[in-house]
Parts: structure tokens; sequence; C-alpha cells
């Protein structure tokens, strides 16, 4: 005991100083923050840009620094030579430069979550500290050098060989929920920081069962790209695809926490700036709209509006008459397709083509030779002529995204001409009024159609040439800067260049790529990527053409009808075979007992279930209760009482605890009224945050990627009706315990003896 008091205070000692150079490092900063804003708002405007540039500098770097206060270090190899290595949340050094702590993400930390006794890497001992605020509340050793251990002792102590510090994990996992995800720096497992820190090209898929961490190993591995590749990506950006807004919240503060702000994240309805798509969506619906045929469709509906008149068209121009010939038109089609360009711009071509045709016939009836200049008015007189305009609008119509879209959807017989291959019963479901408000299924059509119209870009381009001219000088300047004050390291050049705002404000790179349809990010993060449809994989590839990217997900979890039934089916199409899969394959969320009955559930549905351990049980995990009588209200009041046992356990779950009724899409409101009529109601949360709040009620759908400490899983049965996938998702969301309320029989493949049943 005595041993390890003095292990301990010595940890303390170790950790104080490492606490004592960050305040100093922090303070730092503060005094040159207030440095810069003493100086003022005088000098040139080149001098006060400057100044802001460095204010902003500063003010993130004290932010930085704030962040990482939690568990600032969490880990120490000792090695074969004798030395010992901190592992913490960032690198940190003392005033002659010598590391004390190393950053998580440095090759140096690497074997704090990889070494194994079979594969030391020089590690004899790997010691997990517990910190609570800043004190060292625990150490957990595990020791890889089997030689200095005695027999039948194998150092690791793990109840499930494979996990390491696992009382440390066990500590994490247990933890009460705070309806905010947090991060996992100091448990990485190694199968995880194997996908972690996987290569950035080329595309990684990562499937792996709920609960397996592939949420938490996206965001980790989005930290240590931007930390490895910090050039590259800091420039063109990284992208997170979650599915829901609420998921967003619930995952935004795990990247801050690990040093990184800069990633544009967003679903895929975010995806188009300027589309709000707001309006929810039949599934039916939406299947069709995910089609892979849709890309056709759109070209086909693109086509349609270049059209070769039938008939001869004669037009009385001051007092001349000019022919335009279906021959004609079709020609000057021809020479506009020849450089493959979009309509709206290959239209150019078109109409100048055209012009200057019509301008020979009229030129022809002058009969004299006709200067240059002349000519010139001679076009623009066609050219406003609104005859013409009408004739060759009509051959070749200039047109946006949304009006092609929406006229695909409003009027019966352009669908027809354009979708062939799609059923009356599936172009029934694509009928929709103009002017109806966007879904996120739209989305990627309207994004197919921006690509195959494109804009009229020459202004564009031309400040796009003067904007990256303007740029490079402006990274030039922001490098001299950074020479001469000292400030290497800190910063990169872009990102300084970035916050120098001499026409203005200026924007990050986030917020540039995030308001920009045609940017191209270095990285794209896709979570519960098997909900994407086909159409929606095209439009993200068009935003990441290295295909750098991480996609992770389950395929035995789609619930959307438009999503992948396999990774191969869903991705060879888009990524041919170039893409790489991992798997994970520890469920550290849900109970054991718990996670096998979802799986054996799964599995009698026929989804494709990956195989799955549980890092832990928990007693009672599953309790099943079947209402017998009483009517149909009786379920709903069941599910009431055990959310109102449920919040009230909460109580004494340290730092959280969180309570989900999971219900069939049609018991959600009156789940939700009768929580009220029970006093509840103060402890429901509604509307964004509605994760922060104690007790929530969702809909199978709503609670994907989610995780609570209890679930209140209502009538499975129907569940299932609606989606196997649904069920499976529901009831793998709890890290405590499911409690199930049901009238219908319980689905096949529930496990007979699984839950304490309650009468
Ligand atoms: N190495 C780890 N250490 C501590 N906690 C972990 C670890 N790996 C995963 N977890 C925790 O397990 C839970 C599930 O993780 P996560 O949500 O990333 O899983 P998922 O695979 O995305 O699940 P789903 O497919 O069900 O959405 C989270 O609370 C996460 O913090």
């Amino acid at each position: 005991m005595a041993g390890r008091e003095t292990e301990l205070a010595g940890e303390q000692k170790r950790v104080d100083a490492l606490y004592a150079r960050l305040d100093e490092l922090r303070a730092h900063q503060r005094e040159r923050l207030r440095e810069v804003r003493r100086e003022g708002p005088s000098g040139s405007p080149q001098n006060r840009s400057e100044r802001d540039a460095f204010a902003t500098l500063y003010e993130d770097r004290v932010a930085q620094l704030e962040a990482v206060e939690d568990r600032l270090a969490f880990g120490r190899l000792d090695l074969d030579d004798g030395s010992q290595r901190y592992i913490g949340r960032i690198g940190l050094t003392d005033e002659h430069h010598t590391t004390m702590l190393t950053d998580w993400r440095a090759p140096a930390a690497q074997a704090f979550y990889r070494a194994t006794a079979a594969h030391r890497d020089d590690v004899v001992r790997r010691r997990h500290l517990v910190t609570r605020g800043r004190s060292v509340t625990g150490i957990e050793d595990e020791v890889l050098d089997l030689a200095s251990l005695g027999a039948g002792d194998d150092g690791d102590g793990s109840a499930m060989s494979g996990l390491t510090g696992e009382g440390a994990l066990l500590a994490a996992l247990a933890a009460g929920r705070t309806g905010r995800m947090g991060d996992i720096v100091a448990t990485i497992q190694a199968e995880q920081d194997a996908i972690i820190r996987s290569d950035l090209a080329g595309a990684l898929v990562v499937q792996g069962g709920p609960g397996t961490g592939k949420t938490a190993v996206a965001l980790h591995r989005a930290a240590y790209l931007l930390y490895a590749h910090r050039r590259v990506l800091e420039r063109s950006g990284v992208l997170l695809v979650g599915p829901s807004a609420v998921f967003l919240r619930y995952i935004d503060q795990v990247l801050p926490s690990l040093g990184e702000t800069g990633v544009v994240t967003a679903t895929i309805g975010d995806l188009y700036p300027g589309i709000e798509a707001t309006a929810d969506e039949d599934e039916a619906v939406a299947e069709v709209k995910g089609r892979a045929v849709m890309a056709g469709v759109v070209a086909r509906a693109v086509r349609q509006r270049q059209r070769v008149p039938a008939h001869e068209q004669s037009v009385r121009v001051e007092g001349r008459t000019v022919v335009i010939t279906p021959r004609d038109v079709q020609e000057a089609m021809a020479r506009a397709r020849r450089n493959h360009r979009p309509h709206n711009l290959a239209r150019v071509t078109f109409v100048r083509e055209m012009l200057s045709r019509l301008a020979d016939q009229y030129v022809a009836q002058l009969g004299d030779d006709v200067p240059s200049d002349e000519r010139g008015e001679i076009l623009e007189e066609l050219r406003t002529t609104r005859d013409i305009r009408v004739a060759l609008n009509l051959a070749w119509m200039p047109l946006t995204p949304q009006k092609l879209v929406e006229d695909l959807y409003a009027k019966p017989p352009r669908l027809v001409a354009a979708a062939p291959e799609l059923s009356r019963r599936d172009r029934a479901l694509l009928r929709r009024e103009p002017g109806a408000l966007w879904t996120a299924a739209d989305v990627p059509l309207l994004d197919e159609a921006a690509e195959l119209l494109g804009e009229d870009d020459q202004a564009a381009r031309a400040q796009a040439r003067a904007d990256a001219e303007r740029r490079t000088a402006e990274v030039e300047y922001a490098r001299r800067v950074l020479a001469s004050s000292g400030n290497q390291g800190l910063v990169s050049a872009e990102l300084l260049a970035d916050r120098f705002a001499a026409t203005g404000p200026r924007l990050t790179t986030a917020e540039r790529a995030a308001a920009d349809r045609t940017w191209t990010y270095g990285h794209v993060v896709v979570d519960e990527a098997q909900e994407l449809s086909a159409m929606a994989w095209r439009m993200l590839l068009r935003r990441v053409p290295t295909r750098s990217m991480t996609i992770v997900g389950d395929v035995a979890q789609t619930t959307a009808r438009a999503g992948a039934r396999s990774w191969r089916g869903m991705l060879d199409p888009v990524l041919r075979s170039s893409w790489r899969l991992s798997e994970l394959t520890v469920n550290y969320r849900t109970p054991a007992t718990v996670a096998a009955a979802a799986q054996s559930v799964a599995g009698a549905a026929q989804l494709p279930v990956s195989d799955l351990r549980s890092a832990r049980d928990v007693p009672d995990a599953l309790v099943v209760e079947q209402v017998t009588d009483g009517g149909p209200d009786a379920v709903v009041r069941a599910a009431v009482r055990h959310a109102r046992a449920a919040v009230e356990e909460m109580d004494d779950v340290a730092d959280g605890g969180r309570v989900a009724v999971v219900a069939p899409a049609g018991l959600v409101a009156p789940v939700r009224s009768a929580i009220e009529a029970a006093g509840l109601g103060a402890a429901l949360g509604a509307g964004a945050g509605a994760m922060d709040a104690p007790l929530i009620v969702l809909t199978p759908r709503q609670s994907k990627g989610l995780e609570f400490d209890v679930v209140v899983l209502v009538e499975p049965a129907a569940v299932l009706a609606a989606s196997a996938g649904d069920l499976y998702v529901a009831m793998t969301r709890p890290t405590r315990g499911l409690r199930v309320v049901h009238r219908d029989p319980l689905p096949a493949g529930w496990p007979r003896d699984a839950g304490a049943a309650v009468a």
C-alpha cells in the first residue's frame, strides 16, 4: 500500500509540473494578447490587419490551451532504456525545449495504444493515470516485459484478452452519459488505433456493429489526420458528414476537446449552399430519388432542354427577314457540344453560332461589303429581337438546377420523357407541386443538375484568378511576418494569411468551404455511411476528388430504403474497387446481455450482422414487461412508469445520466403527452437541445448514432414491422439498461431467457 501511495505521490508531482507548464503557457499567450490589444487601433491599415490577425491567433491558442485542462496527461510508457514518456492531450516542452508531454497523435505515442506483451516496441510498462481535476486518483499498470514478472501472471488481468488499460476503460464505459459525446483519447484500443492512424490516401471503410466506437474512431482519426497532415488539410479543409442535426450536436464537443476546431460538419441535406432542405419526406419517395438511375434521368432532362425545332421560323428584323432553320440549329448545337462544357456554358457558344448564321443571312440581303463594326451592330440587333430570343431559348433554355428539378417533379410529361426507366408508380411518387420545400433527398439531385448545367462562370473564373494571385502574395507576407516575430511553428503561414483582414472580414478555410458548392476537401469523413443513397455518394465524391475518405457505418443498421445493404454493392459502382475495409469487433457501449438479444433478433430478421464481442455486462441490464390488459393505452402507461423509474435512478449517477423512450413513430406523440400528464414534462427535452435534457422521446430512426444510460423501448414488434434495421438500432442505444414494454408478441429471435420479466 505504501508503495502505491509513493507511486501516486510521484505521479502527482509530475502532473503538477505539467499543469504548471500549461498555466505558464496560457499566461504567456494571454500576455501577448494583452500587448497586441494594448497597441490600440492606430497605425496603417496593414499594421492594423496584422495586429488583428495576431490577436485572433493568440485568442485561438488560449482557447486551445484552455480546452485541454481535463485529463491533460493520461499515460506513461516506461521504456527499455530506463526512460519514461508521458502521453497527453497535447505536446508540451519545457523552456529548454525538452519534451515533458507527448501528444497522443505523435508517432512516439503510438506504443501507448498498440504495444502488447508479444510486440512490446521497447515498452517495459504501460501506465494509465486516472485523474480528477488536477489530482491523480489512480494508476493502473500493465507490465509488457513478462520476463520481469512471476509465472502465470499475464501482467494485464483483463477479463477479455486484447483490451488495454481495462480499469480505465471500464470506468469510462460505466460513466453516466451527459447527452454529449466525449473523447476516448485515454483508452483508445489497439484495433481502433490502427484505423485512426491509417494512411490519409484512399477511401477507408470501417464496418462495425453498434457501439464498437465507429463515431469515436472517425472523430479521433480526423484529429489525427489534421495533426499529421496539417499543411495539406488546413488549406483544403476536412468535411464530416453525419445523419442529423441532433447527431452533429451530440458530437460537436469531441474535436474541440482534441484541440481541433476547423472541421466543417454537415448532413447530406446541408451540402448545397443556399438550399435549406427542411421538409420531411416519405421513405418511398426518398428511395426513388436516391437511385443511381436518377443521374441518367437528370442528364436526360438537361439534354431535353436542347431541342431542334420541327419547322423553320421566319423573323422580321429591321425590315428584313431571317430564317431560323432546324438544320442551322442542329449544326450550332453540334458545335456547342463539342467542348463538353455544361449546358449553360455551352449555350453561350450555341447562341453565338446561331446569331452569326442569322447575321450572315442578314448581311447577304444588304448586298454590299459590311464593315465589321456594322456587323457588330447587326448581331446586337438580332440578339435583342424578341422572337429570336424566344426561339433560341426554346432551342437551348438557360436553366437553374432548382428550375430543372422542380419541372421534373411538377410536369409529368417532362418526367415521362426524362425517366422512361421509372415505373408509373415511381413517377407518381415523385410528383410534387412547384414551390414546395426541398427535402434532403432533393439535394443530391440539385447537385447533379448543377454539375450538368454549370453557371456562366467567366466572371467567377476571373475573380478566382485574382483571388489566387492575392492569396499567394498574402501567404508570402504571412511567412515573412512569422519569421520576423519568432512565431514559426505556432501556426502555418496559410492560416495566418486567412486571418489577415486587409479587405474586410476574411473567412476561415472552414467558412469558405461550407459556403462553396464546388469546394473540394482534403479529406471527408462520413458517419452512419450506410444510410447514404447512390445519388448522395455521387454528390459527396465530387467534394473529394482525391477520394481521401473515412467511411464508417454498419450495413446491419441501415434504415433508409435508399441506403446500403452491402458496402460492395453501394461503393463499387462509385469508387470501383479502390477502397479498403477495416472492421471493429468489440462493443463498448451496450451491456453484453442486451447486445446478445439485439444480435439474435437482428440475425432472425436476416440482417447482415457483424461479429461482436462485448467489453462488459451489467446486472439486470434487460427487463421485459408484457402488458396483458388495460386497453391500448396500457403500453404507453407502462413506458411512462419505466421512464420515471429510470430518471429517478439517474439521480444517483455521477456526472449525468440520460434516459430515452424509443417508440414507433405513431406512439411518440401519445408517449410524450402521457409523460407530461404524469408530471415528468420538466425533464423532457425538445428541439435542437433535446439531448441535453434528462429524458427524451424518439423514434428509432432519430436515435441513430446516439446513446443513453437507459432506453425504454416500446412495442419492438411494431418497430420491426417498419424496419428490422430500426429495431437493431433502437435495442443497441443503452449503456446500462434496456427496458422493453409490449403487448404484441416479442419479435422472432428474442432469446427466451433474456431479460428479467416483469409481470
Ligand atoms: N476505446 C474506448 N474507450 C472508451 N470508450 C469507448 C472506446 N471506444 C468506444 N467507446 C465508447 O463506446 C460508445 C460507443 O461508441 P460510438 O458511438 O463511437 O460507437 P458506434 O460504433 O459509432 O455505434 P453505433 O453504430 O451504434 O452508432 C461511446 O460512448 C464511446 O465513447
